[in-house]
């Protein structure tokens, strides 16, 4: 899809010579780092974090350096992509499973930058099912609790059986009403025994790049 490289490529202009880089997981990010990777050979110096095993595996092909949180103090940007972005730069992520990996890595980030083609662009969120990501014992029962704060859910499931996160557990996709207060959720569910993290991001995202109606590049910053 042309928008995802269009937004994707547009971040590398908040990378300069020299960062440490928290590398996104998805679509859009994907060209981000392809970017990086091509401006590599050209003389950028970074090194890179990577949220994923897909995206250490994209990086390596791409000849960006990696290093892990025993080797660093702070990431300089993170870029990532999501899967719904509100007006307040609320963000639903996870619809590749990576979002623990990916909330460390935003979080340890002094800016964190999102990616996003107009469609993840919403008035709530909620439209797409909130991923959370769940220990594997229990499972039903966390699965309860979560039901319980009114979603219906979905264990995922892939080819041969649950899915499973790089980390070895289970994501459970919520599908809520309109998320009228992401706060008070993303806090409640991290309460349910059982559960590790959900794709809630808020007050997270410093800035967003999109495109407006006008298929123009916008960079919303977070107020
Ligand atoms: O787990 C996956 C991530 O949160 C992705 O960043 C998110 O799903 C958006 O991916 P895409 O850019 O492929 O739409």
């Amino acid at each position: 899809m042309i928008e995802k490289k269009i937004v994707g490529e547009k971040a590398v202009e908040f990378i300069k010579d020299g960062m440490t880089v928290g590398l996104g997981t998805g679509s859009t990010v994907y060209y981000t780092i392809m970017k990086l990777g091509q401006l590599m050979k050209e003389g950028l110096s970074i090194k890179g974090v990577p949220t994923s095993i897909q995206t250490e595996q994209l990086a390596n092909e791409c000849g960006i350096p990696l290093v892990t949180f025993k080797e660093i103090n702070h990431i300089d940007v993170t870029i990532d992509g999501a899967d719904e972005v509100d007006p307040q730069l609320s963000l639903i992520k996870g619809g590749g499973g990576a979002l623990l990996r990916e909330k460390i890595i935003a979080r340890a980030a002094k800016s964190f930058i999102v990616v996003a083609d107009p469609a993840k662009m919403v008035d709530y969120l909620g439209a797409f099912p909130l991923p959370i990501e769940v220990v594997p014992f229990g499972v039903e029962m966390t699965n309860k609790q979560i039901r319980l704060l009114g979603a219906e859910t979905k264990i995922r499931s892939a080819n041969n059986g649950p899915y499973k996160s790089d980390n070895g557990n289970y994501i459970i996709d919520a599908k809520f009403p309109n998320i009228l207060d992401p706060v008070t959720l993303e806090q409640k569910l991290n309460m349910i025994p059982g559960v590790v993290e959900n794709g809630l991001f808020n007050q997270m995202a410093d800035a967003v790049i999109t495109l407006n109606a006008d298929k123009q590049i916008v960079v919303k910053n977070r107020s």
